[in-house]
């Protein structure tokens, strides 16, 4: 099984590339989506410890936690020190199953892969990318976000042009779904050919 990972800077189009690959038949782990479960089950009693403000009603409360750490180094990295090594867990736990399943190409959508280090676990590192006034556009019209949200954000992660330089594929998402729907196609097609009888 070949394993990728999808990564890029807030906005860039992640969760909308994943979907992508999933369509085309690939098995999808979105690390957000794991984090955001994590918050209403196991991590729980974890984060209520550290941040006893940001649980409410027996869940993590998003904005509560964000207003928390976004902007406190420190707290951030307390933070990233009680929800990492979950979130591994249950991408193993993922893997596992995708490759006992049979799965040929399984992407792991990870935010943080390169600022982790972890591009150097997965098999090939898929970056995605866009102009900086279109990252800007996308992430200023969410509810909830600002400018010192989307600046606290930027901080945490690696320059684009940085993770651009680390990747082993890029997909611009500046170009329309058509564009990025065909990128990925092309990706799986290079990671993983199918196999034909003439082909061998
Ligand atoms: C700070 C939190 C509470 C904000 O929650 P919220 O629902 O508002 O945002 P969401 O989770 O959808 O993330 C928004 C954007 O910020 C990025 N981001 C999230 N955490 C971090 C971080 N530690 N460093 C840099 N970027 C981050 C996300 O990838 C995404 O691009 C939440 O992101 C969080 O708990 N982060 C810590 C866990 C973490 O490191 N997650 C990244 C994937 S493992
Ligand atoms: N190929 C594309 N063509 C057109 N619009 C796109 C494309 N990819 C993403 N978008 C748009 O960009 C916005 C951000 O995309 P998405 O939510 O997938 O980003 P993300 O990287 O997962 O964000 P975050 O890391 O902040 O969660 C969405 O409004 C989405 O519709």
């Amino acid at each position: 099984m070949i394993v990728l990972g999808l990564t890029g800077s807030v906005g860039m189009g992640k969760s909308t590339t994943a979907a992508l690959f999933r369509a085309a038949g690939a098995a999808v782990h979105d690390a957000d989506r794991s984090v955001h479960a994590l918050y209403r089950g196991r991590a729980v009693p974890l984060i209520e410890a550290a941040f006893p403000d940001a649980v409410a009603d027996g869940a993590v409360d998003r904005a509560r936690l964000g207003a928390i750490v976004l902007g406190d180094d420190a707290a951030m990295k307390r933070l990233e020190a009680i929800v990492h090594p979950l979130v591994r867990e249950e991408e193993a736990a993922f893997l596992a199953g995708a490759s006992a399943a049979g799965r040929r190409v399984a992407v792991l959508d990870v935010p943080l892969l390169l600022e982790t280090g972890r591009g150097r676990a997965v098999d090939a590192v898929v970056v995605v990318t866009a102009d900086p006034a279109v990252q800007r556009a996308r992430v200023l019209a969410r509810p909830g976000m600002d400018e010192a949200r989307f600046a606290a954000i930027l901080a945490r992660q690696m320059p684009d042009a940085e993770k651009r330089r680390r990747a082993h594929f890029l997909i611009d998402t500046g170009h329309g779904m058509a564009f990025a729907e065909r990128a990925v196609a092309a990706i799986l097609r290079a990671v993983a050919p199918i196999r034909t009888r003439c082909g061998g």
